[in-house]
């Protein structure tokens, strides 16, 4: 039976970079914010934020991500209402995406509120990727050319390093990328994951 590997970790901490370095020995990766972003354009999920955010977040029928990420991560009901809409979508659409890889002996489900959205339950083994909160901060505002404080509000909307630790059976410091290779390396040995899956 397909084992599911959460791989979760604080905005900016390399979660996606490490889930490339998995990718790349065969194994299956949902990144659950990519799919949720495609997700959020179907028809049913946009008139639920209409309904709840008013059309204001709206520009020519395209969702500004922008305003809506203002909003909710300045107010934790209102990301609790978000959240309660996207969730359930991308549970179900990962269950879908499950079933087309039922050959793999693991699958990799990457998201950085893992825990928060309760998700880690469906999990075999869960993996933390940590890294210092400053280079976090420093890595998200160079890659997304945002700001100090719009970091810190997203960090502060998601769990600590400590809780996550805590939950975890591999937890791989990201700090630089040759070590954090060799980690991964060293948990795939774990996994008895040697040769590349289907
Ligand atoms: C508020 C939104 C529109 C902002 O979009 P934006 O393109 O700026 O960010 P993106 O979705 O790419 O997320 C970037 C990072 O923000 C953080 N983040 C996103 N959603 C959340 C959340 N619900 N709680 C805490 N942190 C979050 C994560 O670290 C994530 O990796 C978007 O994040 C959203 O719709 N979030 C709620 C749904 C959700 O949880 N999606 C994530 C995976 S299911
Ligand atoms: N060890 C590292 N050293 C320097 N830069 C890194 C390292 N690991 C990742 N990065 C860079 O930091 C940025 C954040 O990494 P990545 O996108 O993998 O993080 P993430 O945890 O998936 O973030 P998010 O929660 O926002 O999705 C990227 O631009 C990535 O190239």
């Amino acid at each position: 039976m397909t084992k599911i590997i959460g791989l979760t970790g604080g905005i900016g901490s390399g979660k996606t970079t490490v889930a490339n370095y998995f990718k790349s020995y065969g194994i299956p990766v949902y990144i659950a914010d990519d799919e949720a972003r495609k997700i959020m354009q179907s028809a049913d999920i946009m008139e639920a934020i209409k309904d709840l955010f008013g059309a204001d977040v709206f520009e020519n029928e395209t969702l500004n991500r922008e305003k809506l990420a203002k909003i909710v991560f300045n107010n934790p009901e209102s990301l609790e209402k978000l959240n309660g809409i996207v969730h359930p979508a991308v549970k179900k659409h990962f269950e879908q995406w499950l079933l087309q890889n039922l050959e793999a002996p693991y699958v990799i489900y990457e998201a950085a509120i893992l825990f928060e959205s309760g998700r880690y339950k469906d999990c075999d083994i869960i993996i933390t990727v940590t890294a210092p909160i400053e280079s976090r901060i420093q890595r998200v505002i160079k890659r997304d050319n945002t700001t100090r404080e719009l970091v810190l509000k997203r960090i502060n909307a998601q769990w600590t390093d400590e809780k996550r630790i805590s939950k975890s059976d591999f937890v791989i410091e990201n700090i630089a990328i040759e070590p954090t290779k060799l980690e991964i390396d060293r948990i795939l040995k774990i996994l008895k994951i040697k040769q590349k899956q289907a």
